[in-house]
């Protein structure tokens, strides 16, 4: 297995450039997660490295070769939609089997390597049942078992479990994630779904406007976001003004002490996780506001406070007894947390 190298890859439609300039190197054996809203370039950028597409510029390269003028059949990769594109004529075996069959691969070989799929999806005996049998998630394992019955160089996924519904959704996650894993394959799967990308993915690929805006391990996007963006698509965040002020950094509703601008920055925003802001006795904390609106979600509390005209979240266990709408609070911060945005 070889590293995929995307070179400065373009893809323009008349004159919008759905796909700007990405440049991305991806180890062997990554699962990588295209994440961005709609219409940020994430299913072009795949399709790209399908070899369904052509790029306008730039080059898509495996293994130090440039497959950019390769087509999709030649390039040994399996696919799976979010249409799941099943044939519905077919019982799961023949599906599974399809991409075998027009390689030529001989019966004995295709019935055992069914088997083997079938096992690795967790649907043994599965075969014969027609695929229209089936549940949601079900078929959902038969394209993934398909797209892998070739050994496919890569794996690609776009918007794969979008179809499910939620408690499925989670399920099957960490099930495609095991099973890359299991497999070593290097796999890139498009989502907009920020959780969805964080619980599978090694390298996180943060899109908008047709360009990467940061490509990192979850925990980095989620910990050290590149920008104002990525901190606002990645959980959720309160995005402040911050100015410099004696001892620390000024921002609605009091000081961060001890934190500083870049380098011959005037200005800039700041980052700070609602875990990471924590209700506090009037005076004691680093914020002053007042308690506009507390909501308990079970698992967390999320209080909302109000502060210079701003709206803060603070999210944590339990809630604290002064906590009435309307009361004054004070705002714990956690400091080494909070990212200073360029
Ligand atoms: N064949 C095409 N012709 C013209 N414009 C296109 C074509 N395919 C995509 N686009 C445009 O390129 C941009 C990126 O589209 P793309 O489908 O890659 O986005 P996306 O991030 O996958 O969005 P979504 O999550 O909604 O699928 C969009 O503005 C889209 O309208």
């Amino acid at each position: 297995m070889a590293d995929l190298v995307l070179d400065g890859v373009t893809k323009a439609f008349g004159s919008a450039r759905a796909v700007d300039g990405v440049s991305l190197h991806v180890p062997a054996g990554t699962f990588v997660c295209l994440l961005g809203p709609s219409g940020c370039g994430k299913t072009t950028l795949l399709r790209m490295i399908a070899g369904l597409e052509t790029p306008t510029a730039g080059a898509v390269t495996v293994g130090g070769r440039d497959l950019t003028a390769v087509p999709a059949h030649a390039r040994g990769f399996g696919m799976v939609f979010q249409s799941l594109a099943l044939f519905p004529h077919l019982t799961v075996a023949e599906n599974i089997t399809y991409p075998l069959r027009i390689r030529g691969v001989d019966r004995a070989k295709t019935a055992a390597r069914v088997a083997e799929l079938l096992d690795l999806v967790r649907l043994p005996g599965f075969g014969d049942r027609a695929v229209t049998r089936l549940s949601g998630g079900q078929r959902q394992r038969v394209a993934i078992a398909r797209a892998l019955a070739v050994d496919p160089g890569l794996f690609l996924l776009d918007e794969p479990l979008s179809a499910l519904d939620a408690k499925l959704r989670e399920q099957m996650q960490v099930e495609l994630r095991q099973l890359q894993r299991r497999l070593g394959i290097t796999t890139i799967v498009v989502t907009h779904d920020q959780r969805e990308a964080m619980t599978m993915a090694d390298l996180v690929v943060v899109m908008s406007g047709g360009r990467i805006r940061q490509a990192a391990p979850p925990a980095e996007v989620y910990r050290r976001p590149a920008d104002a963006f990525v901190a606002d698509f990645i959980g959720s965040s309160n995005i402040l003004d911050a100015r410099p002020a004696p001892g620390g950094l000024a921002v609605a509703g009091g000081l961060l002490p001890g934190l500083a601008l870049p380098a011959g920055a005037t200005a800039a925003k700041v980052s700070v996780r609602p875990e990471d802001l924590a209700p506090v006795p009037p005076g004691t904390g680093h914020l002053e506001g007042v308690v506009r609106f507390v909501r308990d979600l079970g698992a967390s509390v999320e209080t909302f406070v109000e502060a210079d005209g701003v709206t803060l979240v603070a999210a944590g266990p339990g809630t604290a007894p002064h906590l009435a709408i309307g009361a004054p609070t004070g705002l714990a911060v956690t400091l080494d947390r909070v990212v200073v945005l360029p």
